[in-house]
């Protein structure tokens, strides 16, 4: 069955010291994965590595059925950094940068054509800034500046968005705004992969957790995710919780 990202026994290596350990993991077209894991489990790294962001000690990753490497069209995935400063640098406006998101898409030297504005349009109601489109980024919070760049890659209409933790010291508000926009994401067919410390208020749209524990899945099942703790190999189930499924990919093959 086709599959957007696939994984096989990846293993990343940083200064010789294995951060992934061999993971396998294939995410469907629709699925909504949470990656979580305590702090240093690799999650990032399975992400960045995925995405071809950092380099692979052995192993495979396709996306879209292509090996990482053969992936002309770049602009099928939408990638949204764990807490970059949107600000730092040239002082855009938040349409300004939004508009960036449209670049891969139309290439640098064609003008925004109406597809294009209006694509960056929808991406700022998504996340509910149309009203700060013309302030310049430095002046919204730390929460609106990260819906800022959720809507920026929201505007290139990936295929596959891909988050590390996006509503790390996001304020309320905006958690509710970002979760409405990645509602419409999936309703319009997108499939997601999103690190996470907690689901929050993102817990009803996820189809689906993966938990790493250095550096290997110790979990892959149906959301919600185990309590803290249910992740490590010696812990002991004393009471019951949501059943470990088999993966929607997996069934289908
Ligand atoms: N560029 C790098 N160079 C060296 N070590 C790194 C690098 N990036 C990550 N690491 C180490 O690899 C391990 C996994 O890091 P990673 O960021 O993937 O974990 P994480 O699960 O995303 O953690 P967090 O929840 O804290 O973001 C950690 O021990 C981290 O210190």
């Amino acid at each position: 069955m086709f599959l957007i990202l696939q994984t096989r026994d990846l293993v990343v290596a940083y200064d010789g010291r294995p951060v992934l350990r061999g993971v396998s993991l294939g995410i469907a077209p629709g699925e909504v994965v949470a990656l979580l894991g305590a702090n240093g489990s690799g999650k990032s790294t399975l992400v960045k590595a995925s995405l071809g962001l950092t380099p692979i000690a052995s192993g495979s990753v396709e996306l879209f059925g292509e090996p990482l490497a053969k992936l002309k069209n770049r602009s099928r995935i939408g990638y949204v950094p764990q807490r970059v400063g949107a600000s730092s640098g040239v002082p855009a406006t938040v349409r300004e940068l939004v508009s960036a998101g449209r670049l891969a898409r139309r290439g640098f030297l064609r003008p925004a054509r109406a597809a294009d504005r209006r694509a960056v349009d929808s991406a700022l109601v998504a996340v509910g800034l149309a009203t700060m489109a013309r302030q310049p980024v430095g002046t919204l919070s730390g929460g609106q500046q990260q819906r800022a760049l959720i809507a920026r890659a929201l505007c290139a209409e990936p295929e596959l968005l891909v988050m590390d933790e996006p509503t790390a010291g996001v304020d309320a508000a905006s958690q509710q705004a970002f979760a409405a926009a990645l509602r419409q994401f999936v309703a319009g067919g997108g499939t997601v992969v999103v690190v996470l410390h907690e689901l929050g208020p993102l817990e009803p749209l996820i189809t689906r957790s993966v938990v790493l524990h250095g550096g290997t899945i110790a979990h892959d099942g149906a959301a919600p995710a185990p309590a803290p703790g249910h992740a490590c190999p010696d812990h002991v189930h004393e009471h019951p919780h949501a059943p470990v499924t088999t993966p929607r990919w997996e069934l289908n093959q």
